[in-house]
């Protein structure tokens, strides 16, 4: 079988257990499933290229097994039996429809073509055959891989059938390793610059291969395996999903594609997280989350929530995925380094379903600061979320801050490295726009009048003001009642002053 014969003769190590670990996956599904209960979920891209040739490989390997068949009892053009099914919309590339369509019929696959949308597709094909698992090509930092294992039962809501994954765990390189080392053929997209491939209203060639002619100031682009970093395999796609709270996703070609166009008018919230047992216990007490919201508040942020969380990867796991979700921005600090306690990143990356995986980069800071103590593949710290992180880097900052898509973790550990961290990222992130948002404008009243008295005029300002924020603390029970008044226009801030005096009776103004 040469798809096999390629990998055993080839001396790449990576990629070899990669196979065999994903012919594992395939043999087992073949294992526990009849081929009419199995259906493989073709699109003509990579992932699924590289997935139709591990199953062309599996099946052959699981027929051999079961026929006891010597190695020339079986050919190599054993036919493929699995049911292929193809989702085909008009918005699909017409190089990836007639790729579809050729290996098709170069290896003579049984295509159901679909042309409902995914859910009522998958209901159809489900009801006219016995179908009870499915094989796809998702990848771990795929955005529809997260929470997904090897095996995965379709979500709730979805018809029930098993997700089969084989290639779950392999990187954008495994899967150009592959494709290469076994001289397969690949959709004529990826060799003009398209990394992941989408529909034609939300993919363009990834700009991080592009290369501009200096003489007639054209572009072209380099092929998709020689991406250097294959974290950016998805700068050519537009954001869709998960786009923070109040944000805007914008589609991106600028090959930034944690980039998030802010809405500037809208009130941008953050979360803050801090991690650590000892806060819990009153041992040590929490300064940084104060501090944060000070800062935030400053440039124009609301916060909304403030939490404390155990080191405890799944603590940590739930409360950002809550928090990213309803929050534009989340700052996550606490439990960043290589103690068996230091559990946040794993704790974020999880919150993602992505895995951890080794930072080249991270690791050569690491390097420079802990020296030759920090070694390859043993280095914890140098682990950071695969896919979704982005390195922050400031002439200031001995290590770079790390950015999550809308996580950031920050890593001091008291007041005055929260000052030097905090003013590099506004610094960095002015031109990005990130953090930029108007500032507050507010106007604090002190009144000598009870709580009682005080209810009823505040209560018809919140009435007439309800853009505005209006909050009422006291530092006694005795002592003066503070009003806060804080929006984002100053005439509105001013007038809603205004208004409250008139309500007051004469005198209660501090
Ligand atoms: C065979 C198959 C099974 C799928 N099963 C699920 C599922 O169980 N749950 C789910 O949320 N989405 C499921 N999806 C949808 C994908 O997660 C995802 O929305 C889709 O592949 C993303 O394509 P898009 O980037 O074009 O939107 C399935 C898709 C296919 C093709
Ligand atoms: N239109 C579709 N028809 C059938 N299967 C699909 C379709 N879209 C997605 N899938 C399944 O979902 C998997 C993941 O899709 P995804 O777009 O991430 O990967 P890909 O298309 O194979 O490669 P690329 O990342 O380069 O686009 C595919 O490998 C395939 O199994
Ligand atoms: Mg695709």
């Amino acid at each position: 079988m040469e798809i096999d014969k390629a990998i055993r003769e080839s001396d790449d190590e990576r990629l070899k257990t990669k196979y065999k670990n994903a012919i594992f996956v395939i043999r087992r599904a073949l294992a526990l499933y009849s081929i009419e209960e199995v259906a493989f979920s073709f699109n003509g891209g990579k992932d699924s290229t590289v997935l139709f040739h591990l199953l062309r490989a599996g099946y052959y390997l699981h027929k051999e097994d079961e026929i006891h068949a010597n190695r020339e009892g079986l050919t190599d053009h054993v036919k493929f039996p699995l049911r292929t099914i193809y989702f085909e919309t008009a918005s699909t590339f017409t190089e990836i429809n007639s790729f579809t369509y050729e290996t098709a019929s170069t290896y003579g696959l049984q295509m159901d073509i679909i042309r409902l949308d995914f859910k009522s597709g998958l209901e159809a094909l489900l009801k006219a055959n016995p179908i009870k698992a499915i094989f796809l090509g998702v990848r771990i930092g795929d955005p529809t891989a997260v929470g997904q294992e090897q095996f995965s039962p379709s979500s709730p809501g979805w018809p029930p059938f098993m997700r089969v994954n084989p290639i779950l765990d392999w990187s954008y390189r495994d899967v150009w390793a592959f494709l290469l080392t076994c001289k397969v053929q690949y959709c004529s997209l990826y060799d003009q610059g398209y990394t992941s491939i989408g529909s034609i209203h939300d993919t363009v060639p990834n700009d991080l291969l592009c290369i501009h002619n200096p003489k007639d100031g054209r572009r072209s682009f380099k092929p998709a395996y020689l991406l250097p970093d294959g974290r950016l395999e998805r700068a050519g796609r537009a954001r869709k999903s998960s786009a923070p709270a109040s944000a805007k996703s914008s589609a991106v070609s600028n090959g930034d594609i944690n980039t998030v166009d802010i809405h500037h008018n809208s009130l941008l919230t953050a979360s803050v997280i801090a991690v650590g047992d000892e806060i819990l216990s009153g041992t040590v007490e929490d300064k940084l989350g104060a501090s944060l919201c000070k800062k935030l508040h400053a440039i124009g942020w609301a916060v909304s929530r403030i939490s404390v969380v155990r080191n405890d990867i799944d603590s940590v796991a739930e409360e950002v995925e809550r928090r990213k979700g309803s929050s534009d921005m989340v700052f996550i600090y606490g439990a960043v380094g290589p103690l068996h306690s230091d559990v946040t990143v794993a704790g974020v990356a999880k919150a993602f379903g992505v895995r951890t995986a080794p930072d080249e980069e991270f690791e050569e800071y690491l390097r420079h600061l802990i020296g030759e103590k920090c070694t390859g593949d043993r280095n914890e710290m140098a682990q950071l979320p695969e896919g979704i992180t982005e390195l922050l880097h400031h002439e200031k900052l001995l290590m770079p801050l790390i950015k999550c898509l809308n996580v950031i973790i920050l890593s001091a550990t008291n007041i005055t490295e929260l000052d030097v961290q905090w003013d590099c990222l506004v610094e960095l992130t002015r031109h990005s726009s990130l953090l930029v948002s108007e500032p507050f404008a507010s106007k604090s009243l002190t009144m000598t009048i009870s709580d009682v008295k005080a209810a009823q005029p505040l209560s018809k300002l919140r009435l007439e003001f309800p853009d505005l924020y209006i909050g009422c603390y006291r530092e006694s029970r005795n002592g003066p009642l503070t009003v806060s008044l804080q929006g984002k226009d100053q005439a509105r801030t001013e007038a809603a002053a205004e208004a409250l005096c008139k309500k007051l009776e004469p005198g209660a103004l501090h």
